[in-house]
């Protein structure tokens, strides 16, 4: 099987290179098989990895659980969850030990993805003692995917130990979840619960677990990286959430506001949006792999003019290569500059057209903004994947993260530990970069562990901005 990395998003040719809208694939180019490694975990009938009719039903299925209307119903229930990550971050304060902090963001996000797809409370931010057997299976699941070496070759040939493993775990969680679907599925009308529809609803359940959580855990920590490396970039967030919702930085303050009147508010978070936008744009958690189905007489034209047959062909879409393109995003294309989305922000589904890069302001982030006023191509920018294989999650995503950083950016500094640490001068001060960053001794970057994550997962040490309140004492 043949395998082509293509870059899209060069250029006015770009768009017909967009391996997402072809005419051919009316449902997207179907999904690659080697996917399949993922199967104890997201299950046989994921939406992420199934095509063709089945797809469509199982996406009409599940639509409107993730319809923006119905997760603002739930906005109460996803604040709920957000204290006792701001606990665990007030701890580190307190006594100074150094946090992984991947450990409190992951386990931050899978209580909301629980409570949001399986109205279920996972107590994933509690001690291991106290969490529910779900939970913890489905922890040791995910954590034995990143015993397996990155290579084509089955886990069963290279570590059938790790695989029988995770074939025995599925099994335990299978159950679980299936209680859960018999609930949700009676509730929604399904008279006829036959075998196939609940292992379908399982599957995606976990399916939703899985890519719910890992993802917007991963865009939390490269935020709160940010927040330490760009100092101005920082400034100006903070200015839009004291503006938004006054002075008082203590988070009671911001969750009751956001309990009351999160549309509203969530609507002029613009500059937060361009912060979550430009986050995914530098970090993107994942990609897609596509497989062109042999004898489909598939030919795409590539910038240059120069024409490809893709039967065949092995696909990988990589957002990291597509969204740092100098053609697209200029000399600062990997810099991390908010500006570059003002006036375009939006990082809703809304935005899988028609991109426009915005004016950017050179002054308030200290960096430059090449690019600026320039027509994107709407394929620049796709960390959620775009047309109809997009991510179904993305407005849950939004949400969340809008939340978090509303309650986390204005109360605590992040100091990196280890890997991507800042820079310091004889006198102790940061050295600051003439791109308006912060200086780091060593660039912090992503390894996969599945999928793209920071490769230390974020260790630092977490400190109370002054004038911040401790909710531990
Ligand atoms: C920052 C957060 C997120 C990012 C960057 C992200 C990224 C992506 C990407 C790139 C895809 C396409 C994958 C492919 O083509 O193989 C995708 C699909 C998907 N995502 Fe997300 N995701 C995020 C959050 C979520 C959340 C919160 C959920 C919640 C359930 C979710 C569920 C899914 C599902 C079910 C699909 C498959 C959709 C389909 O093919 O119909 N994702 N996501």
């Amino acid at each position: 099987m043949a395998e082509l990395a293509v870059q899209m998003g060069k250029g006015p040719e770009a768009e017909q290179f967009d391996l997402s809208r072809l005419e051919n694939f009316p449902y997207g180019t179907p999904k690659s098989p080697t996917m399949s490694y993922l199967s104890p975990l997201i299950g046989k009938n994921s939406l992420v990895s199934i095509n063709g009719e089945m797809w469509k039903t199982l996406r009409k299925r599940f639509n409107s659980g993730f319809a923006p209307q119905h997760l603002l119903k739930l906005l109460p229930n996803i604040i709920e969850k957000v204290p006792p990550f701001l606990d665990h971050l007030d701890r580190f304060a307190e006594t100074g030990e150094t946090a992984l902090l991947s450990d409190y963001t992951t386990n931050l996000t899978f209580d909301i993805i629980g409570m949001a797809t399986m109205d279920m409370d996972f107590a994933a931010q509690k001690p291991p003692a106290e969490r529910g057997e779900l939970v913890t299976l489905y922890i040791e699941l995910v954590d034995s995917f990143k015993a397996l070496e990155d290579t084509p070759v089955s886990p069963w040939l290279l570590h059938p130990m790790v695989a029988m493993r995770q074939v025995q775990i599925a099994r335990r969680i299978d159950p679980m979840i299936k209680t859960r679907s018999v609930l949700s599925l009676a509730l929604e009308g399904v008279d006829n619960l036959t075998d196939d529809i609940l292992q379908q609803t399982c599957d995606n359940l976990k399916t939703f677990l899985f890519a719910g959580h890992d993802t917007t855990s991963i865009l939390l920590q490269w935020s709160f990286y940010e927040l330490e490396r760009s100092p101005k970039v920082a400034e100006a967030l903070c200015a839009e959430l004291d503006e938004l919702f006054g002075p008082d930085t203590d988070p009671e303050v911001v969750m009751k506001a956001l309990a009351e009147r999160g549309d509203e508010i969530m609507n002029k978070m613009t500059y937060t949006s361009a912060f979550i936008k430009e986050i995914l744009r530098l970090y993107p958690p994942g990609g897609s792999a596509r497989l062109v189905p042999p004898g489909t007489g598939l030919f795409v034209t590539a910038p240059g003019g120069k024409s490809y047959c893709l039967d065949g062909m092995l696909i990988y879409l990589c957002p990291t290569v597509i969204q740092r393109d100098p053609e697209v995003f200029g000399p600062t294309c990997n810099d991390f500059l908010p500006e570059r989305w003002i006036g375009d922000s939006d990082t809703s589904m809304r935005t899988n057209s028609g991109l426009v890069v915005g004016d950017g302001d050179k002054a308030s982030a200290g960096g430059s903004t090449a690019g600026a006023g320039k027509k994107t191509p709407p394929s620049a920018w796709r960390p959620f994947e775009r047309g109809p294989r997009n991510c179904i999650g993305q407005e849950l995503a939004n949400i969340e993260s809008k939340i978090i950083l509303a309650c986390v950016a204005r109360r605590y500094e992040f100091v990196k530990v280890g890997v991507g640490a800042i820079k310091r001068d004889e006198a102790g001060e940061k050295v600051m970069g003439d791109n308006g960053k912060y200086v780091a001794e060593t660039e912090l970057y992503s390894s996969r562990q599945i999928t793209a994550k920071p490769v230390d997962g974020l260790v630092a040490k977490v400190r109370l901005k002054p004038g911040a309140k401790s909710r531990t004492s």
